[in-house]
Parts: C-alpha cells; sequence; structure tokens
C-alpha cells in the first residue's frame, strides 16, 4: 500500500553550528521521517557562546522562496522560527493566510545567549497578525510574558498565560515551556478546551542550545504525518527530552541536542 509522503516546511534564520535555527528544523524533520524543506528569513552567524553576525535576506529572496515552495511542493505542516522584523512577518503572514496545512508558531526573540533575534516593534505585529493564525504557538516563560504582558513565577501563571494566550489573543493553541523554572521540566498545553501537562525530570546539563527549536520542529514533524495535536506534542517532548538527555558537550558554550538520541543504537560519547 502505498502512503502520502509527509512534508514539512521551516521558515526561519540559520545556525552554521548546527544546534538551533533551520539546521535544527531539518534534522529534526528528517529524524523523525518527515520530508524537510526551509525558507531562511535570515542568515545569522552564531554557535554555542552567542550570535557574532546577522544578515536579513532582502524581502524578495524571502518572497521568491516562498513562491518556490508554493509553486511546486506539497507542505503537511510549517512551522517558523526567528522572523527579524515586521516586514518578514508581513509578507510571511500572506503566504500562511492561503495555507491550509497547520501552521506551528515557536515565537523565537532572544538565542539562549541573550542576544536578540527580532527587533522590539516587531514583537506587536507578531502578536497581532500571525498568532491567530496558529494551530499552536510554543512560547517559553520569557516568550509567553511578552505575549501577555505579565509576569510568570508559578506553575498556576503558567497555565492562565496558556489559557489567555488562546482566547484573548487568538492563538489555535498554546505550550508554554517550563525549561526556564526550577525543578521538573513542566510543559503546559491548553488547546481550546482541555488543560493538558507534559512533564520529565530535569537534566542537568548545560547543553540545550536549540531545545525550543527541536521541539517546534518535532511537533510540525508529527502534524505532518496527521498524528493530532495534543499526540503530538507529547510525542515531540519525548524526542526533545532525548535530545537534551544525549546533547552534545560541543562548542565552548552551550552545546546542542542530540537529534539522533532516540534512534535504537545510541552510542555515549566523551
Ligand atoms: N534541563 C532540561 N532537562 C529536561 N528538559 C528540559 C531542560 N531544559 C528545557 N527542557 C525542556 O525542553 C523544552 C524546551 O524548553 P525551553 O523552555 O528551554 O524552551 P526554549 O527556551 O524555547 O529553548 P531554549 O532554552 O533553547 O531557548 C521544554 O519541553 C522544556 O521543558
Ligand atoms: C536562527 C535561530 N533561531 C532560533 C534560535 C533560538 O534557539 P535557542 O533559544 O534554543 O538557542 C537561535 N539561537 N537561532
Amino acid at each position: 500500500m502505498s502512503r502520502r509522503i509527509p512534508c514539512s516546511l521551516t521558515i526561519a534564520g540559520t545556525d552554521p553550528s548546527g544546534g538551533a535555527g533551520i539546521q535544527a528544523d531539518l534534522k529534526t524533520f528528517q529524524e523523525l521521517k518527515s520530508y524537510g524543506m526551509s525558507v531562511i528569513t535570515s542568515v545569522v552567524a552564531q554557535n554555542t557562546t552567542g550570535v557574532q553576525d546577522i544578515h536579513h535576506l532582502p524581502i524578495g529572496m524571502l518572497e521568491a522562496q516562498l513562491d518556490s515552495i508554493r509553486s511546486d511542493m506539497p507542505v503537511h505542516a510549517v512551522k517558523t522560527g526567528m522572523i527579524a522584523n515586521r516586514e518578514m512577518m508581513k509578507r510571511i503572514g500572506e503566504w500562511l493566510k492561503d495555507e491550509s496545512s497547520p501552521y506551528v508558531m515557536d515565537p523565537v526573540m532572544v538565542a539562549q545567549s541573550g542576544d536578540p533575534l527580532i527587533q522590539p516593534e516587531a514583537r506587536q505585529f507578531l502578536r497581532e497578525n500571525l498568532l491567530p493564525l496558529t494551530a499552536i504557538v510554543t512560547p517559553n516563560i520569557p516568550e509567553a510574558e511578552d505575549i501577555i504582558g505579565e509576569k510568570i513565577t508559578t506553575l498556576e501563571d503558567m497555565k492562565l498565560a496558556a489559557e489567555s494566550i488562546v482566547k484573548s489573543f487568538g492563538a489555535g493553541a498554546a505550550l508554554i515551556k517550563g525549561g526556564h523554572m526550577e525543578g521538573e521540566a513542566i510543559d503546559y498545553l491548553f488547546d481550546g478546551t482541555t488543560m493538558h501537562v507534559f512533564s520529565s525530570d530535569r537534566v542537568e546539563t548545560k547543553n540545550t542550545h536549540g531545545t525550543g527549536c527541536t521541539y517546534s520542529a518535532a511537533i510540525t514533524a508529527y502534524l505532518s504525518q496527521g498524528v493530532p495535536l495534543v499526540d503530538a506534542v507529547e510525542k515531540a517532548k519525548n524526542y526533545v527530552t532525548a535530545a537534551i538527555r544525549h546533547s552534545f558537550s560541543l562548542g565552548k558554550g552551550s552545546g546542542p541536542t542530540n537529534h539522533w538520541a532516540t534512534r535504537e543504537e545510541v552510542f555515549h560519547y566523551e
């Protein structure tokens, strides 16, 4: 019996060191057996220690890439990561309005190193124009605080934020990631009707560069295969947890996660 080839698209910035951005997304799509495609917004010179330089592609080149996909390739799920400015957001929003596949937004604002990845004035545009198009948005705590305009300090606050992002800001569903909280790594998903919780033991490691990208890419890959949203998040949580547990001590800073950690033969490295 022949089966549809699941196809995932990421629209995001790059990471030459391979842990975050487009590179992390494509590795994740490949690992989870979804055909991976990418539209690049910005070329970022970065590594495990931080961001060294950023070059935003001209708008025409962004549009040309989006057209290349639309005119030729099937898309069964799409995610966005770093979109640096309003102009890019506007074009991507127009493209997404004509897209019928589920849209996963990782509302990337700063790199883990603290370096800003989007212009401050673009945040409002993201909130007002792209958020309502999502099937799911996946903010970490600082990103969720930025969206709702309130501090999040407790697990109860995380749940309230998830509900508010859906009910007041129009997201299809909201997954608030607790990587920045103490203790267990707890995430809350509000899908419009029910609050779901996904939790794992915290792995004692500094090598978490790209966890957010990897998580949202995994959700996208599962959605492209027709897995229902809550199951897709559960499977993606298992994937990202394994990728953190077997992460790599590469580079001088926060090392990358291990995208092949769920393969049967997991090697251990120095
Ligand atoms: N040390 C850890 N051990 C286990 N799980 C973790 C750890 N740190 C983060 N996570 C989990 O990884 C996923 C990504 O969460 P996080 O809040 O770190 O996102 P992010 O901030 O977007 O990513 P990044 O830290 O790369 O910027 C979540 O499921 C979170 O619970
Ligand atoms: C191009 C790009 N997109 C996203 C991130 C965030 O990744 P992280 O917060 O996991 O370092 C990044 N560092 N670079």
